[in-house]
């Protein structure tokens, strides 16, 4: 069998390989979706099927909702066309649970699939006439760290900012230069109401988003090239809302074992690509059970009842404790740590990681000794319940094929997580950073993971990240078998508040970590020798 719109609402052939399909007319849920769009999605991978179109999913086999969703891909067309063209929009669900067995689901949420660039004309029109449709209520995002980044390394505009800040109405380059024209369409064709919901992982990510999304905006009024209303419309929280979220699922890579167990199940065309911008995507995406969304309830246009999909909707405040409880400290920063020190230490498999005693230790004293006591209760979900689940479930489900290479990915982009506990530390009476040992160590790490050397000597590859040239010049000048080497060479980095969003230094612990990597370098074998030291 193969997944597409003729093979869609077969459902008894699809039950009889064990997969959900759907309960509705999936022609007309098309139609109804092109005619009135009210949710389009920009930045269409895995987390986004595996989740967010998932919720839509529920909540139309349920009949709580008509709603689908309009996916829009911004930067990496091949997306579209390896796995969106062929399979109609259509996507397997396959959930991995800590007992091996899997759950296959259909999802038939998403009405289109466009890619939101000028150079394809029909597509951006499509995208604009979305964007000035009355009925569209929300855009969402899960376009990673880097689609919002309007600033380089060195606090100058990127360079496909520079061009829209110019050109970027008629023709913009950038995520950000994009969805301030396409708000400028809506704003022209009657500036409706809507919400602009960042689901990526960053604290505060709906203010990231409303900064930089502003940035382009301002700029242009200030060139008049739009009028001062726009800028009113979109500062206006009546008409442009920008919600806060929190979302948490862990969704690798689609893997290739999975990939064959469809194909002995009967599926056909599950091939999993790495595109020639390194998005892992196939027709299937695969994640764990667990799952959690939490969102600022800020929808001036209305919004689809995501709450009986199961939905956390609160208040701002709220969304924030979450939200630094899960980035910040119970679990974002646990993967990155399992990262770094898993790419150095020659892991490819999350899972195995957590076997590790030390590693397992280090991740346990990350979370609970040194991140629980910053989280305030949110309430909504309990802080240590959630760190017990990350710990004793979630990490150490084997079944899940997640990589160390994968989490690795953009690491410079997360680490400011650990920045925002360590400034919690600062703000605190009770607390002390100089206390704090392990999250300097997972920084340390960092540094090590960024030699590209592992801990036998020998060179491995990194995983794509925005700041490499800039981080390794630096870097460069560490010789493993040489602590020394350290000197002064990490000061650029650990002291730069665009990276860590504080000085290291001015925190009292830049002159600990440099130590660390001291040790971490030593020689052949140090980083395991290391973490035994601090954590036997
Ligand atoms: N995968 C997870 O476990 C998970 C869980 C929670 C949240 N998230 C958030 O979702 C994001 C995406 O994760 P994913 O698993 O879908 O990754 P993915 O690699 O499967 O997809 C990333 C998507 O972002 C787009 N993108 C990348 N760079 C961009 C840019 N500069 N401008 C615009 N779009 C860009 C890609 O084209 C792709 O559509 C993460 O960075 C994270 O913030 C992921
Ligand atoms: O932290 P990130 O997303 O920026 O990097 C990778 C992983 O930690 C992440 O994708 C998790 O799988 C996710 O946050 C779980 O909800």
């Amino acid at each position: 069998m193969y997944l597409n719109k003729k093979t869609v609402s077969d459902s008894a052939k699809w039950q009889q390989a064990g997969v959900t399909g759907i309960a509705y007319d999936y022609e007309q849920f098309v139609k109804t979706n092109i005619e009135t769009p009210q949710w389009v999605h920009f930045g269409i991978g895995n987390i986004f099927r595996a989740f967010v179109a998932s919720l839509a999913q529920n909540l139309l086999n349920e009949k709580q909702s008509t709603v689908g969703i309009a996916a829009v891909e911004v930067h990496d067309e091949e997306v579209l066309e390896k796995v969106y063209v062929p399979h109609d929009n259509l996507s397997l669900l396959v959930i991995m649970n800590g007992d091996g067995s899997l759950e296959k689901h259909i999802i038939g949420s998403i009405s289109e699939s466009l890619f939101a660039d000028p150079s394809n004309q029909q597509d951006w029109a499509r995208v604009q006439y979305i964007f000035t449709s009355p009925s569209l209520q929300l855009a969402s995002f899960t376009i990673t760290e880097k689609g919002y980044a309007v600033y380089d390394f060195s606090g100058s505009f990127t360079a496909d900012v520079q061009h829209d800040l110019v050109y970027g109405l008629t023709a913009p380059k950038s995520m950000m230069g994009k969805l301030a024209a396409l708000m400028y369409a809506r704003f022209k064709a009657g500036a409706f109401p809507i919400s602009l919901v960042s689901m990526d992982n960053w604290a505060r990510n709906g203010e990231k988003l409303q900064r930089a999304f502003d940035t382009i905006c301002n700029s242009w009024a200030e060139r008049h090239l739009v009028e001062p209303e726009f800028l009113r419309y979109i500062r206006d929280p009546q008409t442009v809302a920008f919600p806060w979220t929190m979302i948490d699922k862990i969704t690798p890579r689609p893997s290739r074992s999975v990939e064959q167990q469809l194909l002995a199940l009967g599926i056909e065309g599950n091939e999993v690509y790495c595109t020639q911008k390194d998005t892992h995507i196939a027709a299937f995406v695969n994640a764990e059970k667990p799952q959690y969304l939490v969102i600022e309830d800020d929808f001036p246009n209305g919004r689809p009842p995501l709450e009986k999909a199961g939905v956390i909707f609160t208040d701002r405040d709220t969304v924030e404790k979450v939200d630094k409880m899960k980035v910040c400290t119970c679990l974002n920063p646990l993967m990155t740590t399992l990262a770094v020190f898993g790419c150095t230490m020659g892991y490819t498999l999350m899972a195995d990681e957590m076997k590790n005693p030390y590693l397992n230790k280090l991740v346990r004293k990350i979370g609970y000794d040194e991140g629980l006591p910053v989280v305030t209760d949110p309430k909504v979900i309990c802080p240590k319940d959630f760190i017990d689940e990350a710990v004793n479930v979630r990490l150490t489900n084997i079944y899940m094929p997640d990589t160390p290479q994968r989490v690795a990915t953009d690491t410079s982009q997360k680490v400011a997580r650990f920045g925002e506990t360590i400034k919690s530390y600062l703000k605190s009476e009770t607390l002390d950073p100089l206390d704090l040992v392990y999250i300097p160590l997972a920084i340390a790490g960092w540094c090590r993971y960024l030699m590209a050397v592992d801990d036998a000597g020998n060179s491995f590859s990194l995983s794509t990240d925005p700041l490499m040239e800039e981080l390794q010049k630096n870097i460069s000048y560490l010789k493993l078998g040489d602590s020394d080497s350290v000197g002064e060479n990490l000061h650029p980095i650990l002291s730069n508040t665009e990276i860590f969003g504080l000085d290291l230094y001015e925190a009292g612990l830049g002159k600990r970590i440099e130590a660390m990597v001291g040790e971490l370098i030593a020689g052949p074998g140090a980083v395991a020798n290391t973490l035994e030291r601090y954590l036997h």
